[in-house]
């Protein structure tokens, strides 16, 4: 990471290196078809999913929000999808179909490049940035079936270029536009939602200040026994808040509800927006960070890319006064610092470290 006062305060986490999935997955001939076992996933058959089309996760509006005569309207929506499943389907929201392409074409081009290629981006030690495997701290821990390919993007100051990949030559530019749309997006969700939550409309932009942003980009290959392996372990995000491009029209993301899987189907051209930890910390649960994954499939290679809004790392992590009104703070409070480093300790591991971080 780009060394600046910022990262001194934040703590680096040491991850363990694995190969890329995408060339073992290259390995599996007409006759093998068992995946190792580090990557066996025994609660993925057992889990009762609920498929894509037999439920209705909410559409969000971005130019009713943004119209007086409907934004009343549209705000108590998008307030009742944060608090009820903290995920939503982001429609209008104005970043251009041929700026989306670009951003596809780019990262497909770069996953399809030869692993070496790949690999003069690949994350160093102890960093985050890159190519590879990220949030593997043990060699025991079961792994996901993909690679990725994580960029600290917002603010620019913060990106390590080294991480950035020169192949597509595009990339950079795109990505970089990208990120400048994504931060405008993000701006007019959170003075929406801080409507929403009662309080003064920049609350929200103030805690969110200089809009950190980065970006996750998933490569699911083609998996022979999907019904045992997961692309992307159950997990809620470390952020404020996500929004999800799916890039190759292949499903594959779980929301958790009610103790069942909820298979999205994400609508073309929308993102899949998500309240993370620290979003759900700071409205002291009045919304939800809920719990997400990835499932693969047999036949089809499946691309995401996440972007990933953070709070300013110099906020503490905690319910805002604002929202608690001297009422009861249902969260801890915390520097960032230690959020993220538990964080990253908890390996992922569904909603464990949120329930870790509440006031009985
Ligand atoms: O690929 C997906 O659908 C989910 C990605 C995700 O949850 C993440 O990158 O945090
Ligand atoms: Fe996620």
């Amino acid at each position: 990471m780009a060394s600046s006062d910022l990262d001194e305060k934040l703590p680096s986490v040491e991850f363990v290196q694995v190969e890329s999935v995408q060339a073992l997955a290259s390995n599996f001939g007409a006759s093998y078809y068992e995946v190792p076992d580090r990557y066996i996933r025994p609660e993925v058959e057992a889990d009762t999913v609920i498929e894509k089309g037999s439920f209705e996760l909410p559409v969000i509006d971005l130019a009713k929000l943004r119209d007086s005569q409907f934004s009343q309207a549209e705000i108590a929506k998008l307030g009742c999808a944060c608090g009820d499943w903290g995920f939503f389907q982001l429609i209008n929201h104005g970043v251009d179909k041929d700026l989306l392409e670009r951003v596809k074409a780019d990262i497909t081009a770069f996953f399809n490049l030869p692993l070496k290629q790949k690999e003069a981006v690949a994350i160093a030690n102890n960093g985050i940035d890159g190519f590879g495997h990220h949030f593997v701290v043990s060699n025991e821990q079961k792994l996901d079936w993909a690679d990725m390919l994580y960029l600290t993007t917002q603010p620019v100051s913060e990106r390590n270029l080294l991480f950035w990949p020169t192949n597509p030559p595009t990339f950079r530019d795109t990505f970089d536009e990208y990120s400048l749309k994504l931060n405008k997006v993000t701006g007019e969700l959170l003075v929406a939602m801080s409507k929403d939550l009662g309080i003064q409309s920049d609350v929200l932009f103030n805690l969110f200040k200089g809009l950190p942003q980065s970006m996750r980009m998933n490569y699911y290959p083609p998996c022979p026994q999907p019904e045992k392996a997961l692309g992307l372990t159950a997990h809620t995000d470390g952020v404020g808040l996500t929004l999800l491009l799916n890039v190759n029209d292949v499903q594959g993301l779980q929301i958790r509800k009610d103790k069942m899987w909820f298979g999205v189907e994400a609508l073309p051209g929308a993102f899949v927006v998500n309240i993370g930890n620290v979003l759900e910390i700071a409205s002291n649960g009045k919304y939800r960070s809920i719990e997400h994954r990835a499932v693969v499939n047999t036949t089809k290679e499946r691309i995401s890319i996440a972007n990933f809004q953070s709070q300013c790392h110099l906020e503490t992590v905690g319910p805002l006064p604002e929202v608690v009104r001297g009422g009861k703070e249902n969260y801890k409070s915390l520097s960032y610092g230690e959020y993220f480093k538990g964080y990253f300790s908890a390996k992922l591991e569904g909603r464990n470290y949120m329930e870790s971080l509440k006031i009985n």
